[in-house]
């Protein structure tokens, strides 16, 4: 197959002339110069060729094409540093080549349209592509006609595309509706939309797969159909810790070229069924007050994260738990031994072996029995109970723009296991430097009031089992919850969702109680606290407090590739020794 690809001729740049071939897997061109020396090279790997198209085309600012019967234009996927973040932003590359006949020219394209389809099967022909007109700052709607759309166009996609009228729309229609034709579904969004897509996707699947959700042991179904995330919320958790930039372009050229991203899931339930499915963060304490605070000024946009999280952390508040985890193999990987889950990452490859032993491609096919989750296993948990500032479990790094490492900077995105955090209760101050780490380099795990934990589930109850029976004991100590408080705790149990509002209502009433006084002065002193706090689970607050959360390995696939590593990767498009070095090295 590669020896019918390979094509090698005279080409023209400008008036430069180059020595161009198209070996199997990369298209290459080398300026010669008048005495036939070779000079620069250029190097674009034929599974990032975004299209290539007859004339001299230009696509921005807005399609142009001049249709000389002796030129194409090549577009590819073109590397440049993002500044600040730790992934690479890609932006469209484009060369107009001049060929020394027609004909040569028609072979030069159908040689590269070829390669294209041999080369990058997962490329998307037909995708779904939901668009949420208010996540964010309001921008998903132009984003995805000015950055998203030609890009799409230019690749020969064909988008159904839908603007939400509600919240959910997205999630019914993935469950209801005919999905036939479509190789992905695109969120123009922030991590709620992804949810949505997530949680209407792996519902159809297990619908269709006659599989059922409420059951943890059960070993879900993988999804089908890719999901493309093109970043337009405020926090964009999931595209971040997968691309490592929040950059639409960047996405967009990632789902065209077909990239193929594996993601562990976990799935959290109560009383013997699903509440919700999580990638990136399943957090009791500190992060679900932040988010309950938050929803109360959500006309503040993305600013109402920083707002609420200055609130929640001046009201200084701590809750007793009792946290059950499975641990995961310490021999594979820990959350603490300083290594990054990048592009190709070791660790994840080796869980694809394990978490689809029967197949060659972990992702094309999907019949696994490996469960991570029996009754076998029921003798590993291990218990810990006391007060808590914090509970977070992650599946992946969950890096975003306020912590760009992230919760657990050396999580993986598709090892079938997840980091539990936990922070126990401290000095404020210490609290406080705990949180500061999350913005830089320094290790958030290397404090004492710290633990980080490698699982593959965890449960969470009250102490006393004070959810399901009401106890009035907290933790054993001499603490009481009054009936006021009991009353909730109670009521969130037995009704679930519906009850869930209630609570909130009543929790509502707490705060708006506190309001006399300055909410650190609650914190410290005058104004009882809460005694439970709310899951936060990926920006959804949970209708309840004592839950199951398991982690299915490599459950949905993105169209992504994991973070680039700037500094190991050097496929720039100019060919250097240097490249041909580090590519060795990376091999
Ligand atoms: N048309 C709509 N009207 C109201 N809500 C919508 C609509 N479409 C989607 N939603 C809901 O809006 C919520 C927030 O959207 P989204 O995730 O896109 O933005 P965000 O909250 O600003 O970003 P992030 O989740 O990254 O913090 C989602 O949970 C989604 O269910
Ligand atoms: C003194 C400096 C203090 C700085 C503290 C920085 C701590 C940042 C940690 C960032 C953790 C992000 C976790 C991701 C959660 C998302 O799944 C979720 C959905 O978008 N976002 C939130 O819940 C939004 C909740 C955001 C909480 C901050
Ligand atoms: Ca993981």
């Amino acid at each position: 197959m590669e020896t019918d690809l390979r094509l090698e001729s005279s080409l023209w740049v400008g008036n430069k002339r180059y020595l161009a071939v198209l070996t199997g897997w990369h298209f290459k061109w080398t300026e010669v110069d008048k005495k036939n020396r070779q000079k620069k090279t250029f190097s674009v790997p034929v599974a990032e060729v975004v299209g290539v198209e007859e004339g001299r085309v230009e696509i921005l600012p807005q399609k142009l094409v001049e249709d000389t019967d002796k030129d194409f234009t090549v577009f590819y996927v073109k590397r440049s540093s993002s500044g600040g973040s730790y992934g690479l932003l890609w932006r469209l590359g484009r060369t107009q080549f001049s060929c020394p006949s027609r004909v040569l020219r028609d072979q030069w394209i159908n040689h590269l349209r070829s390669a294209l389809k041999t080369h990058s099967p997962l490329r998307p022909h037909r995708l779904l592509v939901f668009v949420n007109p208010f996540g964010g700052k309001r921008k998903g709607r132009q984003i995805y006609h000015s950055l998203v759309a030609p890009l799409f166009e230019l690749a020969g996609i064909s988008s159904h595309v839908i603007v939400t009228e509600r919240a959910n729309q997205a999630r019914d229609h993935l469950l209801k509706k005919d999905l036939t034709g479509f190789d992905g579904v695109v969120c123009v969004g922030g991590d709620g939309m992804f949810s949505e897509i997530l949680h209407g996707l792996i519902g159809r699947t297990q619908q269709e797969a006659g599989l059922c959700e409420n059951d943890p042991a059960v070993t879900l179904q993988p999804c089908p159909l890719h999901i493309g995330i093109i970043p337009a919320g405020s926090t964009d958790c999931v595209c971040h810790a997968t691309v490592g930039v929040i950059d639409p372009v960047t996405s967009a050229l990632h789902i065209i070229i077909g990239d193929s991203q594996p993601l562990d899931v976990c799935s959290v339930h109560h009383a013997s069924a699903l509440v919700r499915y999580s990638v990136s963060l399943v957090g009791y304490g500190f992060y679900g007050d932040v988010l309950a605070e938050s929803e109360k000024h959500r006309w503040m946009g993305p600013l109402r994260y920083d707002y609420s999280g200055t609130m929640v952390y001046l009201s200084n508040r701590s809750y007793s738990g009792v946290v059950q985890y499975l641990p995961a193999d310490p021999l594979l990987s820990s959350p603490r031994d300083k290594t990054r889950c990048l592009s190709g990452c070791s660790v994840c490859s080796r869980s694809t072996e394990k978490l689809f032993p029967n197949t060659s491609d972990s992702g094309s096919l999907y019949s696994s029995h490996y469960s991570q989750f029996s009754t076998d296993s029921e003798g590993e948990w291990v218990s810990v109970e006391g007060r808590f500032r914090c509970v977070s479990l992650t599946c992946m790094s969950s890096s975003c723009a306020r912590s760009p490492l992230g919760l657990s900077p050396s999580a993986h995105l598709a090892d079938g296991t997840g980091d539990l955090i936990l922070v126990w209760d401290t000095h404020p101050l210490a609290f406080l430097k705990f949180l500061y780490r999350h913005t830089s380099t320094e290790d958030q795990f290397d404090l004492p009031f710290v633990e980080v934990h490698r699982v593959k589930a965890v449960r969470f109850s009250l102490p006393g089992g004070r959810e399901e029976e009401g106890h009035e004991e907290i933790g054993g100590s001499s603490s009481r919850i009054d009936e006021e408080e009991r009353a909730r705790v109670d009521a969130v149990s037995r009704n679930g969702s519906q009850q869930h509002l209630a609570e909130r209502d009543m929790r509502q009433e707490v705060t708006n109680e506190q309001k006399t006084a300055t909410p650190f002065l609650c914190g410290l002193c005058c104004k009882k606290a809460p005694a439970v706090s709310v899951w936060n689970c990926d920006g959804e607050i949970l209708p309840f407090t004592e839950i199951l959360c398991k982690i299915h390995g490599q459950l949905v696939r993105l169209y992504a590739r994991g973070i680039e590593d700037g500094a190991a990767i050097h496929n720039c498009t100019v060919e250097t020794d240097e490249c041909e070095r580090r590519r060795v090295l990376n091999k």
